[in-house]
């Protein structure tokens, strides 16, 4: 049995399976068993087709990156090619896109990678899908890519998602795409769980929650922890709501992390946190009124990729999620260089960093740094040393031993 085989009849176990008491420690372990395999088939060993090919080893330019990822022909191409002014087919027939294309746009004096990505299409039996697993195959000549394989391959690594519907198909179509990408351990505009699974040597399961268990109960807890193997451990649970899908998210997460104690946090491995908007193309075919219901769709924004509508919306929008930080750099007697910014990432934005990314000397080299701007008390500008977090627009001089 393949393993798309082996996915597919667990899913089927769960749907005919119904959530009580008395069924609760199976469905633990169905959820666990679930994600195991969808891991294999991302994996490069897992045969799924995610490891590798034309495609999936874009070149990666520019500061940050924002996939694009629907259905065909929603207009991912007309978009990705007006922003970027490169060229990416369009066309009114699906698939039209049949492997990764880059681009780049200039967003405040930031370099942005835009990939343009295949659509994407749920299901097997209509037809299109052929091929090795029967589900989601592109054909090129006489390379055949598993289009879904490489669009989460390398969503994975962007840093932003747009998920590109088209307003006048069913906007249901959000929660497809944003469960397809769900199933391969893309989490978008969430933060991991807080929950903390500890290893231990003995005691068995002990779990201690800070908020009301109201969606997971202690017998699933043990039935997705029994199939990770983990019969002595302490599970504290800070996360309202809890499931057990965020529990298996957190283990799924730290699974390489093979040190004990294990702390649990998640983020790493297996599971990736992205923002992503929801981008509702092709408005210039709609009326005001139904514009008006759009606009009341969380992180979304409707746009007209053919008729240039909303695009600097979209644009600003972007810019916000990314939280790009860009410092300009101030050599001593010098005006700063507005021109070229120094462009880090929120999180990763310390004077240390700012050094890193010239280059790996100067950290080495610096006695203090002045900074000017937001981050700095003062307007006169003030003395700091590596720790320091720079705020986007910051001016920052590095005074050399
Ligand atoms: N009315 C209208 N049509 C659009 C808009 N954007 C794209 N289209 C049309 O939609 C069709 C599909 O556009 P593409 O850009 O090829 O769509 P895609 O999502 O890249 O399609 P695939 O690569 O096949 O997945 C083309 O006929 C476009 O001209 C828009 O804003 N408004
Ligand atoms: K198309
Ligand atoms: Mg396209």
């Amino acid at each position: 049995m393949t393993t798309v085989q082996k996915i597919k009849e667990v899913e089927d176990e769960m749907a005919r399976t119904q959530k009580n008491k008395a069924t609760s420690y199976h469905l633990g372990q169905l959820k666990a068993k679930l994600a195991k395999l969808r891991r294999e088939l991302i994996s490069p060993s897992g045969g799924g087709g995610g490891g590798g090919g034309i495609g999936f080893d874009v070149a990666r330019t520019g500061v940050a990156s924002v996939g694009f990822v629907g259905f065909p022909s929603v207009g991912k191409s007309t978009l990705m090619s007006k922003l970027t002014g490169t060229h990416s087919e369009v066309s009114e027939i699906d698939f039209t896109t049949l492997t990764t294309v880059p681009g780049t746009v200039k967003v405040h004096g930031a370099p942005i990678q835009i990939l343009d990505l295949p659509g994407i299409i749920e299901g097997a039996n209509d037809g299109r899908g052929r091929g090795r697993q029967g589900k989601y195959i592109v054909c090129t000549d006489n390379i055949v890519t598993d289009g879904l394989m490489l669009v989460i391959a390398v969503a994975r690594t962007c840093n932003l998602i747009f998920i590109v519907l088209d307003v006048l198909k069913p906007l249901g179509d959000k929660k497809t795409i944003q469960s397809e990408l769900e199933g391969f351990g893309i989490r978008l505009n969430k933060r991991p769980p807080a929950i903390m699974v500890r290893k231990k040597d003995k005691g068995g399961i002990a779990i201690t929650n800070t908020v009301p268990l109201t969606n997971i109960d202690h017998d699933e807890i043990k039935a997705v922890l029994s199939e990770y193997k983990l019969s002595n451990a302490d599970v504290t649970i800070r996360e309202p709501n809890c499931t057990s899908d965020d529990l298996v998210d957190v283990i799924e997460g730290n699974r390489q992390a093979s040190v004990l104690p294990l702390f649990i946090a998640a983020h790493t491995a297996t599971r990736v946190y992205i923002p992503a908007l929801y981008v509702l193309n092709k408005i210039d075919a709609i009326s005001i009124e139904e514009l008006d219901l759009l606009y009341k769709i969380p992180n979304s924004v409707p746009v007209s990729s053919k008729e240039w509508m909303n695009i600097d919306e979209l644009i600003e929008k972007m810019w916000e999620a990314l939280q790009l930080v860009r410092v300009y750099t101030k050599p001593r007697g010098q005006s700063p260089d507005y021109s070229t910014p120094v462009v880090l990432r929120r999180g990763r934005c310390t004077v240390d960093d700012f050094c890193n990314t010239i280059h790996k000397e100067i950290a080495k080299q610096m006695k203090y740094a002045i900074v000017w701007g937001s981050s700095a008390k003062h307007a006169r500008g003030q003395k700091v040393g590596l720790d320091h977090v720079l705020e986007d627009e910051d001016v920052v001089h590095i005074s050399k031993r």
